[in-house]
């Protein structure tokens, strides 16, 4: 589904981040992405997203060789991946409703046909009150839950995730844990960057740990 093949990168001409990195991520598989403060997971991630481009290797996505896709295409393929961003990036200007709608009317569906789902997830992530509200009142955690209910909304065939459980307390974060394994079942590859031992001890999962730019794979 994702496949990385010698990856290098680079910022302009700085130190190279991600060394030698060869991996596949699996249609329908779960993985945890770990490793110290600054060892690269936010870029890799992005690579993953195709928000960046390898300096050097080869990235196929969706059983395409990334170097050959025209960015017009690049949306497209976006599309089929949900991704949490560690700042959230939330519209300030839609209420958490539409937020996590959007992805379905980018998709130009119906609001009757995805009104009850929306309510539904927000209301199992713990938002049901604050469905109408405007992201700037939210406070870090439900920001947070509105991010991966938005990633999580039109059922991505990979779901990358940065910290989802970085700002909620320990019974949210083995929710939103249900929730990932959840899709995960539903048939979604789940990819979840995180720092949090407590969280990846609750599931037997492949572990992929980066270390000063290098890849470490425990199956
Ligand atoms: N846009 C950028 N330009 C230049 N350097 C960058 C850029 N983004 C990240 N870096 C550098 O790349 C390295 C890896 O950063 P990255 O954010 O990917 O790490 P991380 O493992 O996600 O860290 P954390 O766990 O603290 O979020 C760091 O040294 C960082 O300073």
């Amino acid at each position: 589904m994702i496949h990385f093949e010698n990856v290098g990168l680079r910022y302009g001409m700085g130190p190279e981040i991600l060394k030698d990195l060869t991996f596949t991520i699996p249609k329908g598989s779960f993985q945890f992405l770990t490793g110290p403060s600054g060892a690269g997971k936010t870029t890799l991630l992005r690579l993953m997203f195709l928000s960046l481009k390898p300096t050097r290797g080869l990235i196929r996505s969706f059983e395409r060789d990334i170097s050959r896709i025209p960015v017009t295409e690049l949306p497209m393929l976006r599309r089929r991946i949900g991704i949490v961003f560690q700042d959230f990036r939330l519209l300030d200007h839609l209420t958490t409703y539409e937020n996590v709608a959007l992805p379905l009317r980018v998709r130009g569906k119906e609001e009757a046909s995805y009104r009850k789902d929306v309510i539904e997830l927000l209301k199992w992530v713990g938002l049901g009150e604050r469905i109408n509200v405007l992201p700037p009142v939210l406070s870090g955690g439900e920001k947070q839950r509105t991010a991966i209910a938005r990633a999580l909304i039109d059922r991505p065939e990979v779901l990358l995730a940065d910290e989802p459980t970085g700002n909620v307390d320990p019974p949210m974060a083995r929710r939103l844990l249900n929730l990932f394994l959840e899709l995960n079942r539903l048939g979604t590859a789940v990819v979840i960057a995180t720092h949090d031992l407590g969280l990846m001890d609750q599931v037997n999962a492949r572990r992929m740990i980066l270390t000063d730019g290098r890849l470490d794979l425990y199956e």
